[in-house]
């Protein structure tokens, strides 16, 4: 395939999420960039004033010292953090054995020390938000490792396997941040707003927020595209927490129905994604809305390649990275069994069937699939073609109405249909109960999108399976496929190492391509989730 195909192909695929708004406003933000990136640049160096040069080199912290009381004031926000006495009486050498068995690397240039919390009664939280967590057993990693550092205040790049709890990660904190002495605080505008590049995903996190703000009489509201928006201008003027997909957003911003000025818990959830080059402008837009002096900002992902943390430093005061396992590498959750069928092209539709007969039959009727494919046109051409087969399947792409694509996932959700087919619109954060199987009818554009497609199984601790079929036109992402493989120890086919080892990484505007050999060696490290 030439450079041109790529490039056409890449246009082609369904980004229904990188909306119409942004067609119409992309000329004006070409002029407006300018500007923004002046005003950001300045933002930055507001920043950055009191740093000194040594602030600024990372440090990598996998042991935390000094098991004493540690009073943090907070550094962006009016908030404090106290490590609580049961989180103190808690022996150095578990601390450090949790912090090995699960990979937490905490990078803080102000190098906190802050201890994570190995259990719920680590940490005071208001009683209500305490009771909807203690539902789980424990933290997860990466929720026992940042809230320290969030509940100080702090920016916190939190990066953690696909389906290790990374919401409430960022939620909980957001919601404690808006509560004092039991009580909601005085209103005050939107605090806390979380930024989703797909609809479904901004209704998820709201699902996740309102089981923690209900009981406090906290006001949140989604907004997103493809509904009326009367009734998300309404619920703006009173709500406290926002979660919103960048296009509704700036519709909502340019006809003034939306005061952001206040907003100083700002959460980029899929960061990478968000950062990339189809969002990177809105998001820098509505950055620009928030409160720039009292802003924490949050980035949260499963992939995190190098490509965007440039840009996403841009936006953040010291920010402490908070990674579980070896995120500087690719890598997918380990407890998915990953399969990989290098085919010809024209066998696919026959290999799907039979795919669909080998993990949804027998005792695995009742099982829910779920099938990706890469363009809206394949997604309905492959529909048709498996109710033409006897298969009742819903399907969730942009070319649906948003009522379409909500009743398909919540049918899917329930149980009431076991088979989804959908396109990269559904790759990221969506939290489907009893996911078994994905199948890669095609593979996305991106390595990350693998890794972010299969992540829909093997969610909270539960084990998957993930089948993907790989043809000669990507060849260009071989290399990536087979470190993510091995990474996870996951057998790689030979036919795929003979499209060879180099491996093309997905491009950004502003960095360029990059190349990357690819190192058979590896070995995968264990990580546990509970
Ligand atoms: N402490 C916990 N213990 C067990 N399960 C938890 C805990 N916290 C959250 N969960 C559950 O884990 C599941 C996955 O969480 P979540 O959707 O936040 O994952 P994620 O890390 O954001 O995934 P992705 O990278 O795909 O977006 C959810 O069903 C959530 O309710």
């Amino acid at each position: 395939m030439s450079k041109d195909e790529i490039k056409d192909k890449k246009r082609k695929v369904d980004t229904s999420e990188v909306s119409d708004h942004k067609k119409k406003h992309h000329k004006k933000d070409k002029k407006e960039k300018k500007h923004h990136h002046k005003k950001d640049k300045k933002e930055k160096k507001h920043h950055h004033k009191k740093e000194s040069k040594e602030d600024e080199e990372e440090s990598k912290e996998t042991t935390i010292e000094a098991p004493v009381e540690i009073e943090v004031e907070g550094a962006a926000t009016d908030s404090g953090y106290v490590q609580n006495k049961a989180l103190t009486a808690v022996p150095q050498s578990e601390v450090d054995e949790f912090l090995k068995e699960n990979e937490v690397v905490i990078e803080d240039p102000a190098k906190l020390n802050l201890r994570p919390l190995l259990s719920f009664s680590h940490v005071s939280l208001n009683k209500e938000i305490q009771s909807e967590i203690a539902k789980f057993p424990k933290p997860t990693p990466i929720q026992a490792a940042s809230w320290p550092y969030l509940l100080s205040g702090r920016d916190v790049i939190g990066v953690a396997e696909t389906g290790s709890g990374k919401t409430f990660a960022f939620g909980v904190p957001a919601v404690n941040a808006l509560v004092q002495d039991g009580k909601k605080k005085q209103y005050a505008g939107i605090k806390v707003l979380a930024i989703s590049p797909t609809r479904e995903l901004a209704s998820q996190i709201y699902d996740n927020l309102i089981i923690l703000t209900d009981k406090l009489g906290l006001e949140c509201c989604c907004v997103y595209g493809g509904v009326p928006k009367d009734d998300q201008r309404r619920q703006l003027k009173k709500s406290d927490i926002v979660v919103a997909t960048p296009g509704r957003l700036l519709d909502l911003l340019q006809e003034g129905s939306v005061d952001l000025s206040n907003v100083n818990y700002l959460v980029l959830d899929e960061a990478d994604r968000m950062l990339e080059k189809g969002f990177e402008d809105d998001i820098k837009r509505i950055i620009g809305e928030t409160n720039s002096k009292a802003r924490q900002t949050l980035m949260f992902t499963a992939t995190w390649p190098k490509e965007v943390r440039e840009l996403a430093s841009t936006f953040m005061n010291k920010p402490v990275k908070v990674s579980i396992g070896n995120r500087d590498e690719l890598t997918a959750n380990k407890r998915i069994t990953q399969i990989v069928e290098v085919i010809d092209q024209r066998g696919k539709d026959r290999k799907l069937l039979e795919l669909l007969k080998k993990y949804q039959s027998g005792p695995k009727k009742n099982e829910k699939v779920l099938i990706f494919c890469l363009y809206k046109k394949e997604a309905a051409r492959v529909e048709r073609n498996l109710q033409y087969n006897g298969y009742k399947v819903s399907a969730i792409h942009g070319d649906l109405t948003q009522q379409q694509r909500t009743q398909a996932l919540n049918e899917f959700k329930a149980g009431k249909s076991n088979l989804l087919l959908a396109t990269d619109v559904a790759a990221r954060g969506l939290d489907i109960p009893n996911v078994k199987t994905v199948i890669n009818l095609t593979f996305p554009l991106t390595v990350e999108d693998y890794v972010h497609r299969i992540g829909r199984t093997g969610r909270a601790g539960q084990t998957g399976t993930a089948h993907t079929l790989f043809t000669d036109i990507e060849k260009h992402l071989a290399g990536g496929l087979v470190n993510v493989l091995n990474g996870a120890n996951q057998p790689v086919p030979e036919d795929l190492i003979k499209f060879g080892t180099h491996t093309k990484k997905k491009e950004h505007g502003a960095y360029g391509a990059f190349y990357k050999d690819v190192d058979m060696s590896k070995k995968p490290k264990k990580i546990t989730f509970d």
